[in-house]
């Protein structure tokens, strides 16, 4: 067991005769207490784990939540898996301070295999236990959830085995033969030409006008040199806009530090990103703003910025009301890359769900195309690969319905000691070969220094 972690168990269990019949969830008592500590709750993330495990660390607020084990699971398949989620959730009604974990994958229409065996295509759970620390603060707030009449000895035992870490694994982890560790070695890997012949049958559907955008994407394995609290430490601190996840599921750790929103619900209030168009960071910074202004002035860009904003504000009519974007997009700049962003925001009607909001816009057409199920279709036959929970969603909700979604980029699905990471670019009419494939280069940065000894997160 992680020896930071017998404080929460000796707090968790001294709490437990106070404990209260959990909301929604019948059979089940819920203890809060608070633990003082100013550290960084990565520090309880061990890759061996045995539980289903959730880490986000929210940019805007500074919050890090972390969930471990699960109480209640809502897993499945199938083309409405949002729709299916949010009917599950609405039975339970559970108290407002409950946080499940969870997200989707990129494209709900086709089974996972490969590297993302074992894993449906939405997955959310409700921790036994939540640890949430807010910024600047020196305690951490501990939610655990166990069965009525649980003693404490029973609850200490329960506790131990959350944070108990399987050392056999570390041998089935580099055996390979798995269909996992198969899919890791063996899964398609794009080069520049066959990278160039993708993008030329993406520039065909587009010219012959079948498709006016489609992100197409690529993957590229890498050797795992850090341990995952040093992965998660650097893409923390060196992405500080981003929001940095981590999610453990039937033994594949997929973790990032996405720079895009999907969508952001609190009291009633949506937030969503648009975010597309890219550029490079400059080395000083005359070159820097030079790019930024090129990258603002560009047609292409702003064309396939524009497909994204359209698309967002179209689909949020449905749901929502006062939705309000700024004209021009400005420009967010990351460490390794600058991109075009609008901010929309909007009201959401009553009755409405943060999970309506997802099932109308993810995936959005900055991860997917226009129109959608052409792009979605032409991505399917032609990438050659599963994205699985690569330009997916992950993140938080609880239970008044308020909670974060981060489309997952900047990413990696992490096998000990392999990584495979994920890129992917727009193409629309004029994309060139040479810069989609540097782009991809700076996307994959982030997620390559993040699990190289000695990487540093400082790439310009
Ligand atoms: C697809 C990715 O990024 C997306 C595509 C972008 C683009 O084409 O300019 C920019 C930001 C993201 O919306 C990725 O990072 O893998």
């Amino acid at each position: 067991m992680i020896e930071d972690a017998q404080m929460i168990v000796d707090a968790v269990v001294s709490a437990w005769g106070s404990a209260q019949a959990a909301e929604g969830l019948p059979g089940w008592c819920a203890v809060r207490c608070e633990l003082p500590t100013s550290r960084s709750l990565t520090r309880f993330l061990d890759w061996q784990a045995r539980q289903p495990i959730a880490f986000f660390a929210h940019p805007e607020t500074g919050e890090q939540m972390l969930g471990f084990g699960a109480a209640q699971v809502i897993a499945g398949d199938g083309a409405d898996v949002e729709g299916e989620t949010h009917r599950q959730l609405r039975e339970m009604s559970i108290a407002a301070d409950l946080r499940w974990f969870g997200g989707f994958a990129f494209d709900p229409t086709t089974s996972l295999t490969g590297i993302w065996s074992g894993w449906p295509q939405a997955i959310w759970f409700l921790p036994k236990l939540t640890l949430v620390r807010e910024a600047d603060t020196a305690e951490v707030r501990l939610i655990y959830l166990d069965h009525v009449g649980q003693s404490p000895s029973e609850v200490k035992r329960a506790l131990c085995a959350l944070f108990a870490t399987d050392a056999s694994d570390a041998v089935s982890h580099t055996a390979g033969g798995t269909a996992v560790a198969d899919a890791m070695e063996n899964g398609l890997v794009h080069d520049l030409s066959a990278w160039q012949t993708y993008l030329e049958q993406s520039l065909k559907e587009i010219d012959e006008g079948r498709l006016a955008k489609v992100v197409i994407a690529r993957q590229q394995p890498q050797r795992v040199e850090t341990t995952l609290m040093e992965t998660m430490d650097r893409l923390i601190s060196g992405y500080r806009d981003s929001h940095a996840f981590a999610m453990h599921w039937h033994k594949l750790w997929f973790l990032g530090a996405s720079p895009e929103q999907l969508v952001r619900a609190e009291s009633g209030t949506l937030a969503v990103d648009c975010l597309a168009g890219s550029m490079a960071r400059g080395r000083t910074l005359h070159e820097d703003e030079a790019l930024a202004a090129a990258l603002f002035a560009s047609e292409k860009n702003r064309n396939e910025h524009q497909a994204v904003v359209q698309f967002v504000t179209d689909r949020l009519k449905l749901i929502s009301q006062e939705i309000e974007w700024p004209d021009v997009p400005t420009v967010k700049r990351l460490a390794n890359v600058q991109h075009l962003f609008t901010p929309v925001r909007a009201k959401l009607n009553d009755g409405k769900h943060i999970l309506d909001a997802v099932s109308l816009l993810h995936p959005t057409p900055a991860v997917g195309g226009v129109p959608r199920a052409d792009a979605l279709s032409f991505i399917r036959t032609h990438e050659g690969w599963e994205r699985g929970y690569y330009a997916g969603a992950f993140g938080f909700m609880d239970g008044a319905g308020d909670g974060v979604l981060t489309v997952t980029l900047r990413s990696a699905a992490v096998r000990y000691p392999t990584a495979m990471l994920f890129a992917g670019c727009g193409i629309v009419a004029g994309s060139n070969v040479d810069e989609e494939w540097k782009e991809t280069q700076m996307k994959l940065l982030p997620m390559r220094m993040a699990f190289q000894q000695g990487g540093d997160t400082n790439v310009q």
